[in-house]
């Protein structure tokens, strides 16, 4: 009996060592059943550098190569052109099954081909530059200079957290319209439970971040469905993006259910708060540590300021596309910090790649190696904002940059984030301000702050006093 259970264990092993498939395997191992090698895969590396599970696969494998994730087969290529014939060449997003759970199992982003086309148009119309332009930027712009006056009336502030804040504030606005006090605050409390982590484990078990993840996304979607029923009720105003998804502005029919609106908009509220505050923090970092970015940066912004009829005259869209050098520093951010993952799917079909076969239902994990690569970037360790001089600075992808994914996933905040981080960097500005000393950046998949994020201003730093 035990011999029999024995063999069925080494053989189930086996078979999770080995998986079947219709060719043959790129190299790699697959580690413990279940657990694949996620513990490796998670250990915290300096930001700046791949970690050492992916360099150590790369010598050993070569650039493309197969693991285990988050109990999920993967395959992970630091090869760029299968990156963007992958992200060309497959829809379903590569995300994990925690992930998808926290993002709704009926989430349009999620859906078939043609939903999800649809909430990529609807995000352009609220989310591309023209939305930006006519009713996003007047929003970060007030929520970014009242919340750094606060920070320099208190000496301090926390780049990340104020970011999420000017975030889920400037979203909160354009989806709730005015919201009664209460709401907002349970609002905010939600984010809360948001913590970094949840992602990794796909068991929701009590105590675990998923779990506390999942029960903080039940209230907040209760939360936002209430006030969208209520609101629709009284014919009170709806925020400007609820008009527009369900198509009151043009006297259109309803294009999206309530229930679908809601987990919509969710999304938002998460990828939006996961993303640009950590990649703003590292940003602010990288700054502090060059003099030589930091005097110039303080020149573009200076000008701005200077140029303005009235000092406390809020910045246009026209000023946003004038902070060149600004554009620079956050592309080369962009770039330097892209030690993760950008291009995941999950693979339609099988996929021939010289003579292996990716098979069907796996994992693709395409790392922005290229970003890296000396031919293509001098001293591509170097942050050296400088290199963009000259280039396309509002192209969000190429075949040599890729921060943002690519193909039919490609980000669709990516105008958003970028704004929003050119307008934080502003304001800032407008103060003499240093980050606090021993602030390091680690990324264990996510970006990692572990002494925090802060930047110390006052009042008495305020530039043009
Ligand atoms: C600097 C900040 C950001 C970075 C680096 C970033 C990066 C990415 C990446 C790498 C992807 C996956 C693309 C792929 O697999 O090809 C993605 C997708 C996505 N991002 Fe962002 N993102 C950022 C900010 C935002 C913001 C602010 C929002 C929303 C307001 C947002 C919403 C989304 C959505 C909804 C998707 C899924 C798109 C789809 O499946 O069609 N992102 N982002």
């Amino acid at each position: 009996m035990v011999s029999l259970f024995l063999v069925k264990i080494f053989h189930w092993v086996y078979q999770w060592r080995n998986p079947k498939t219709n060719g043959k395997l790129p190299p790699g191992s697959m580690g413990f059943p279940f657990i694949g090698e996620t513990f490796e895969f998670f250990k915290p590396h300096d930001a700046l550098q791949f970690s050492t599970f992916i360099k150590d696969r790369v010598l050993r494998h070569g650039p493309v190569f197969r693991t285990s994730l988050f109990g999920d087969k993967a395959i992970i290529s630091m090869d760029m052109e299968l990156n963007l014939e992958m992200a060309k060449a497959n829809s379903v997003p590569g995300v994990t099954k925690s992930v998808i759970r926290l993002f709704g199992e009926n989430n349009l982003f999620l859906q078939s081909k043609e939903s999800h086309k649809h909430v990529r148009n609807l995000t352009f119309q609220l989310l591309g530059p023209q939305g930006l332009k006519s009713r996003m930027i007047e929003d970060v712009d007030l929520l970014a200079r009242t919340y750094m006056e606060e920070g320099a009336r208190n000496g301090y502030l926390d780049v990340k957290e104020t970011s999420s804040k000017i975030l889920i504030g400037c979203l909160a606005k354009k989806v709730m319209g005015e919201m009664e006090p209460e709401a907002a605050k349970e609002l905010a409390l939600c984010w809360r439970y948001f913590q970094s982590g949840w992602f990794r484990f796909f068991l929701n078990l009590p105590g675990t971040g998923v779990y506390k993840m999942m029960k903080a996304r039940k209230r907040m979607m209760k939360l936002l469905r209430k006030t969208v029923l209520t609101k629709r009720a009284s014919g009170e105003e709806l925020g400007e993006f609820f008009n527009i998804i369900f198509g009151e502005m043009e006297g259109e029919g309803e294009t999206m259910s309530v229930e679908n609106a809601v987990e919509y908009i969710y999304t938002f509220f998460l990828v939006a708060n996961e993303t640009t505050p950590r990649i703003l923090a590292a940003t602010v970092k990288f700054i502090s540590d060059h003099p030589k970015v930091k005097q110039e940066l303080q020149r573009e912004h200076e000008e701005i300021v200077r140029g303005k009829a009235e000092k406390e005259g809020g910045l246009t869209w026209e000023d946003y596309k004038s902070m060149h050098f600004t554009q620079m520093v956050i592309n080369e951010s962009l770039r330097i910090i892209s030690t993760a993952p950008t291009v995941l799917r999950v693979l339609e079909h099988d996929f021939q790649v010289g003579d292996y076969t990716i098979p069907a239902g796996w994992t693709f994990m395409g790392y922005p190696h290229i970003h890296f690569n000396s031919e293509k970037y001098e001293d591509p360790y170097a942050f050296n904002p400088w290199r963009w001089e000259g280039k396309d600075l509002g192209a969000i992808v190429s075949k040599t940059f890729i921060p943002f994914g690519a193909g039919r996933r490609l980000c669709v905040g990516a105008e958003f984030a970028k704004m929003q981080m050119a307008v934080f960097i502003h304001h800032l500005f407008r103060y003499r301000w240093s980050m606090k000393s021993g602030t390091t950046i680690i990324r264990s998949f996510m970006l990692m702050f572990p002494g925090g994020c802060d930047v110390q201003i006052s009042e008495d730093t305020e530039v043009d006093k």
